[in-house]
């Protein structure tokens, strides 16, 4: 058996209670790891892997420096790792046998206050999420560098709890062990983030037995759990943690993961950047807090009309006054992170600096509450009492702190003079020690004749008096005590001299520890005060958000929208707004959306590339923009309020997520369908097309049935299936609309513009006749089409009938390929001679041909190869 040393063994010790962290263990001036850690760091963090003696064998190990340890931290804590760092905590000189070590604290994704790890304009959301015995689910999120701390109930499916947890696209979740696996492994894969364990809650029982409320004491669980989860990790003061916020679920537009992805709502698809995304046009704020509370609204979308209302009137009266809205964004600019700032004052990790700014800060508020009070709008008038200026706080620090204090807070120069008189006094004796000093050395000058004659100071000797050696001959014997010599020069003391240095050492001393004192005292001061900085960030974001929207609405030549109750659509001239920033030199295509109970789905058809899913996307931004009181890209716009949105487009990243293409369709399709009410929107794009023709066809139709019939949202489907156009006779709230391509000199030119009525049903071949292939191919391609498509009967058919159409289609596809050499007489003679006489490259092209699967391709991809075999014969 191996015998590991004393160390390893404390090591192993603690390891064996933190196996789900890399345990950064103190030896020295290093954080050092060991064992499989080690073996792992050094991968993830490419440091070199070494190996030391750990008793009877040599184990493996690697180190970071302790000084350099944060980047190394960052990096971990980015990729998902937690970190226990475990110190020395007693002196090694007065250790007997091993130094004492203990974890004093876990970092881990959701937890981290480090500036390198948290964005400025996002939260750090933790959240935890509790399964109770009736199916109901809560769920609580904190973010500790803000405090904000919140908790709801659902009834539902662990779908809808991951779906609510995305909303606050969280770092990290928390669950309890007795969580069914099959659950905690969906939320992890779903939200792809850190999982954590907390099997006990922080709040006593006594506690949860006065909720009165079976469900107070489920927030009481939820909530217990995670504070006790951050009680546990972060081992210090959490007296920043603001007041428990109960919300409800319904009180928010429902937009699932999906479809925030697939409407680019915080970050874009492709790049995960959010550079491109909704929050990042929208994003005219001027402060950190304002970015995070726009991020907060984008991704819950408001229901209720009044508060929507409210927040719009701000910002048409912001939109109107522009004179105060300049000035209050330069205000608002010189205002700083008060919400973290209230978060690191908590965890006693505040300089005097950053109290000098949060100074700045408030000397600004007096100002901003007049201008916003000067806005004509009532809702504004409200916001602006609720400013409360802080004034004790402010009065406090301008009394106590300096202009331009240091980073460090044990250098002293952060109190003012005249704040504390005890340290006034050290700092007179300070400063009178030094004119002393000072006025010493011009008597000794005179004195000796000696004009070079100097005293100077360093850490050693303490002060001296300098005289070069070509002076020394004028210096009467006796005269100072020679101290030190150097090659040019000697120093001496006098005991007059050192009387002095005393003093002023003393003093500085005394002084730095009481400055040092005074400040710790004052960070205790200000900790009293975070409530108060909490609520004053929270009024200031939302201000910062409303001038923010006045900002972009009017750039943008925005509308504010209007909220109708019988659930109609009359949107005039909208815009994607992303798309359109995006265009460039190009102008965007603006377009009406009408929908009312007798249009209550459009099916839009359309070439590729043509507009479709920008004019889906951009009827869920307009509606999501206008629910969080913003004013939206259109020239009028008249809206229903819409209680969820759910979208299927795009199929990018599904691929990569290993599920096949169609099974994510269906999927989200099911989810869609199955939640949404009359007030929900839905936008589905091309489903249907990641299966045969004929599968696929079937599906996009009884779907739409389904929709029409039982669920009656408001829909926008787009498809390639022109054959899906004749519902519009038989359903009588579908209604077609298409987007249209034209020729113009030769070329494809796609208008963008949304018509009613059904896309021209050749539009792939059409597209083909432009790109100029030749005359015969194209009534050939015209004339498979035309075979192609006679089986194919939408209306009514069942899925066992098309199965049937289906292999018959086979055979006729086959019948036409063998037929196919017959047939291509354009190009030349007959069947026989022709193959004799066909060139290297026509039975290239005849080869494209023949392998190409007809069926299972887009129009795109159709014109596609029309263009290589045009290439080739060229
Ligand atoms: N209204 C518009 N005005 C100007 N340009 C537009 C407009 N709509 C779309 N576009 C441009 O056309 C491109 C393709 O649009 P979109 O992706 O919506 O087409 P689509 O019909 O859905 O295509 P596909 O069927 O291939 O998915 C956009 O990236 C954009 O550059």
């Amino acid at each position: 058996m191996t015998q590991y040393t004393p160390m390893i063994q404390q090591y192993l010790r603690i390891k064996a209670e933190h196996q789900d962290a890399f345990l950064f263990f103190r030896l020295g001036d290093f954080y050092e790891m060991f064992f499989e850690d080690a073996i792992q760091a050094s991968k993830e963090l490419e440091i070199t892997l070494t190996s030391r003696d750990g008793g009877n064998e040599r184990i493996p190990m690697c180190g970071v420096p302790y000084h350099s340890a944060d980047n190394y931290i960052t990096q971990l804590v980015n990729r998902g790792f937690k970190i226990a760092i475990c110190e020395q905590t007693e002196d090694p000189k007065q250790a007997k046998g091993v130094v004492r070590r203990e974890v004093v604290q876990l970092i881990t994704p959701g937890t981290v206050m480090n500036d390198g790890l948290i964005k400025e304009k996002e939260n750090n959301y933790i959240v935890s999420i509790s399964r109770f015995d009736d199916l109901t689910y809560g769920l609580a999120a904190n973010d500790l560098t803000t405090g904000e701390t919140m908790a709801t109930l659902l009834s539902g499916t662990c779908e809808d709890v991951i779906s609510e947890a995305a909303s606050l696209s969280p770092k990290e979740i928390v669950v309890s062990s007795s969580m069914p696996e099959g659950e905690r492994k969906l939320i992890k894969e779903r939200l792809a983030i850190t999982l954590s364990f907390e099997e006990q809650s922080h709040l006593p029982d006594a506690f949860t037995h006065l909720a009165k409320h079976i469900d107070q004491v489920k927030l009481l669980d939820v909530f217990g759990r995670l504070l006790h989860y951050l009680v546990r990790t972060q081992k210090r003061s959490l007296d920043h943690l603001q007041p428990l916020k109960h919300y409800q679920v319904n009180e928010f537009m429902k937009i699932d993961m999906n479809s925030k992805r697939n409407l680019e709502l915080v970050e874009t698809i492709r790049e995960k950047r959010r550079k491109g995304s909704l929050v990042w046009f929208l994003d005219h704020t001027v402060t950190a807090m304002g970015g995070r509370l726009l991020k907060q609204w984008v991704e819950r979308p408001l229901l209720s009309k009044t508060t929507i209302n409210h927040r719009l009137s701000i910002v048409e009266t912001l939109i109107k006054q522009f004179f105060e809205r300049e000035a209050l964004r330069d205000q608002l600019k010189q205002v700083y992170d008060l919400e973290r700032l209230a978060g690191r004052v908590a965890f006693g990790n505040v300089n005097a600096r950053d109290l000098v700014q949060l100074r700045k800060s408030l000397g600004k508020i007096p100002e901003i509450k007049q201008l916003v009070s000067e806005l004509e709008d009532e809702c504004a008038q409200k916001l602006a009492a609720s400013i409360k200026p802080c004034n004790e706080l402010n009065g406090l620090l301008q009394e106590a702190l300096e202009e331009n204090p240091p980073v460090s807070v044990k250098e002293g120069n952060m109190i003012k003079d005249g704040f504390h008189k005890e340290l006034d006094k050290y700092r007179d004796a300070s400063k009178n020690g030094k004119s002393w000093i000072a006025s010493l050395q011009q008597k000794e000058r005179q004195e000796t004749g000696i004009k070079s004659l100097k005293i100077g100071y360093n850490r050693v000797f303490g002060y001296y008096i300098e005289v070069t050696k070509a002076n020394l001959h004028l210096l009467a014997e006796g005269r100072y005590e020679r101290k030190q010599t150097l090659t040019n020069a000697e120093r001496f003391i006098t005991p007059e001299l050192k009387e002095k240095e005393a003093l002023i050492l003393e003093a500085e001393d005394k002084m730095m520890e009481l400055e040092y004192e005074l400040f710790s005292n004052l960070r205790e001061q200000v900790k009293t005060f975070i409530p108060e900085l909490q609520e004053l960030a929270k009024t200031l974001s939302e201000i910062d958000v409303l001038q923010g929207f006045a900002s972009v609405s009017e750039e943008n030549r925005f509308c504010r929208p209007e909220f109708s109750d019988n659930r109609e659509i009359r949107i005039n001239e909208g815009r994607h707004p992303v798309v359109e920033k995006m265009l460039d030199d190009r102008e965007y295509v603006a377009n009406d959306v009408m929908m009312d109970e007798d249009r209550e789905i459009l099916l839009i058809t359309g070439p590729n590339m043509s507009g479709k899913s920008t004019y889906m996307r951009q009827l869920a931004l307009i509606a999501i923009m206008g629910q969080i009181g913003c004013f939206v890209p259109a020239t009028s716009a008249v809206l229903p309020i819409f209680d969820q949105v759910f979208t299927r487009i795009g199929a990018a990243d599904d691929l990569a997520a290993g599920q096949s293409t169609f099974m994510v369709e269906m999927l989200e399709a099911n989810y869609a369908i199955t939640k949404a009410t009359q007030d929900s929107l839905i936008l589905l794009d091309e489903i249907g097309r990641g299966t045969s023709t004929y599968d696929g066809m079937a599906l996009a139709q009884s779907i739409i049935e389904y929709i029409h019939n039982e669920v009656r949202a408001k829909t926008l489907f787009s498809t390639h299936y022109h054959e899906l156009t004749v519902l519009e006779k038989e359903l009588s709230r579908v209604k077609n609309v298409h987007v249209k391509a034209v020729e113009e000199k030769g070329r494809v030119v796609f208008l963008h513009k949304v018509h009613d009525g059904s896309a021209d049903k050749s539009y792939g071949i059409h597209v083909a006749q432009l790109a100029n292939l030749p005359d015969r191919l194209i009534e050939r391609a015209a004339a498979i089409l035309k075979e192609l498509e006679r089986p194919v009967h939408p209306n009514g058919q069942t899925v066992q009938a098309e199965q049937v159409n289906e292999s018959e289609a086979a055979a006729q596809l086959a019948a036409a390929e063998e037929d196919n050499e017959a047939q291509l007489s354009f190009f030349g003679g007959s069947k026989k001679k022709s193959l004799e006489s066909f060139s290297k490259e026509e039975k290239a092209v005849l080869q494209l041909l023949r392998k190409s699967d007809i069926l299972e391709m887009t129009p795109m991809e159709a014109m596609n190869i029309l263009y290589d075999m045009k290439r080739k014969l060229k």
